[in-house]
């Protein structure tokens, strides 16, 4: 159990770098791993899931060197990965498993995949049908992990994805790479495009995006590269909204990644009349820019639908708890993929949000939320359920209650899994 921090009066204040990107920092290791030649990773993300893929690519045979945040991966390319005898535990990382999966797909071996608990129970046949239909064979237990992986020549597709989800399309797009032809892939509703962007940078012209389709040319000839990790978008966040709703805040965080599939968050606050600017953007492969935000009196409801979800997919229960403070009522649609994280997100932010008296209504997809200046809490367990993102935002909550509530959250470890220096960090915002 961990005592939160309540009543953060004067509000948040500095300039903060945020640490790596998580989902890039597992690309840049797998895409680093199928290459020729040496990838050099600065910034990387030294969380437990981008640990969870270090370790993977080490156990087929990669030769990864970690030095803190620095990284560098020798490249053996696809066809020379080696043969992993024991089960690989893949912990609790919904990304590892499932773009490992595509690359494993290819490969003349089996192997055997596990999670944790949370990870076990989160649907896997949105990879294993497109696998299976390219000719690879994966068995599930009951549509989850435990998987089997008999990796096999594969064939090339042409794939509408059924769900919005860059996880599965970039599943596909690893395994197509070593198909027998080039494949294609419908996305309707498009999602965060690092894996296209880091491919394009390893081997120009791999990926060619179309108007919701994309293009993946087969054997490319992948090279190392040399990547500095953006900010994580996902873990700014935290503090973009903290900043944006404790009164007298000012803050700047550094070298943020702005790729158009991460701002829906941002375009949400400024929508319900926040300060969050966008400063010094620049455009490496991946673009990146500061962000300033300042505290408002005031955000407006908001009404969130279906199209807006997949670029603030992990923000949401941060768009909740906006929504807590807004003046009026908010309405949150088209987010049934949250049942399927870490938790059943839409099932944990409403019953940790009753908890400090919010007033927050469980719907199909979403939630309905009724906005207050107030929340009236005293004593006051919460609980993460094991989820980062979860304990990250009641973390954030707390600070908005008045200082003399006494405040505790259970499974604080679980931030662990994206933000290790999470409490270091608002704590140098709050000292400032
Ligand atoms: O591709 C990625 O790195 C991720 C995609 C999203 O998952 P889905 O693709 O399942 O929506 C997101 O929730 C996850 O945190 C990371
Ligand atoms: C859903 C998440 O990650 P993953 O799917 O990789 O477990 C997340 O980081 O919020």
């Amino acid at each position: 159990m961990k005592k939160l921090i309540t009543g953060i009066k004067n509000g948040l204040h500095g300039k903060l770098t945020i640490p790596g990107d998580k989902s890039i920092s597992h690309r840049a290791i797998m895409i680093g791993a199928i290459s020729n030649g040496i990838t050099e990773i600065k910034h990387f993300l030294l969380s437990d899931d981008c640990l969870t893929t270090v370790h993977a690519f080490q156990d087929l045979g990669v030769d990864i060197e970690c030095h803190h945040n620095e990284v560098i991966v020798h490249g053996r390319g696809i066809d020379n990965l080696k043969p992993v005898k024991h089960t690989m535990n893949m912990g609790n990382s919904g990304t590892t498993t499932r773009l490992l999966s595509g690359i494993l797909a290819s490969l003349p071996f089996q192997t055997k995949l596990i999670g944790d608990q949370s990870l076990s129970k989160r649907p896997m046949k949105r990879i294993s049908e497109p696998l299976n239909q390219m000719g690879a064979e994966i068995h599930l237990t009951n549509g989850h992990l435990p998987m089997t992986i008999n990796g096999k020549k594969l064939h090339a597709i042409h794939y509408r994805l059924p769900v919005a989800s860059a996880q599965v399309k970039s599943s596909i797009i690893l395994a197509a790479l070593n198909a027998d032809a080039d494949s294609v892939i419908d996305e309707p509703q498009s999602t965060r495009d690092h894996t296209e962007r880091m491919l394009n940078q390893f081997s120009p012209q791999t990926i060619i995006t179309g108007w919701h389709q994309i293009f993946i040319k087969h054997e490319p000839k992948l090279i190392g590269q040399n990547l500095t990790i953006p900010g994580d978008m996902s873990s700014a966040a935290f503090f973009i909204v903290a900043a944006t709703l404790i009164p007298d805040s000012h803050i700047i965080l550094k070298s943020v990644g702005i790729n158009p599939g991460r701002l829906g968050l941002v375009h949400i606050i400024q929508r319900m009349g926040g300060h969050v600017e966008l400063k010094h953007p620049s455009n490496p492969n991946e673009p990146i820019a500061d962000l300033e935000i300042e505290s408002v009196e005031h955000l407006k409801p908001i009404h969130v639908q279906h199209n807006d979800i997949p670029s603030m997919i992990d923000e949401l229960p941060l768009v909740a708890l906006l929504a807590a403070k807004a003046d009026g009522i908010s309405t949150i649609h088209g987010a049934e993929e949250l049942r399927f994280k870490e938790t059943d997100r839409i099932k944990t932010i409403v019953s940790e949000f009753q908890k400090l008296g919010i007033d927050i209504e469980e719907l199909k997809d979403g939630f309905k939320i009724d906005g207050k200046k107030l929340w009236h809490v005293k004593n006051l367990n919460l609980d993460s359920h094991q989820d980062h993102r979860i304990g990250m935002t009641l973390a954030i909550a707390a600070g908005l209650l008045p200082k003399t509530a006494n405040v505790k959250l259970n499974h604080e470890k679980s931030i662990d899994i994206s933000y290790p220096e999470f409490f270091n960090d608002l704590n140098r915002l709050i000292t400032k």
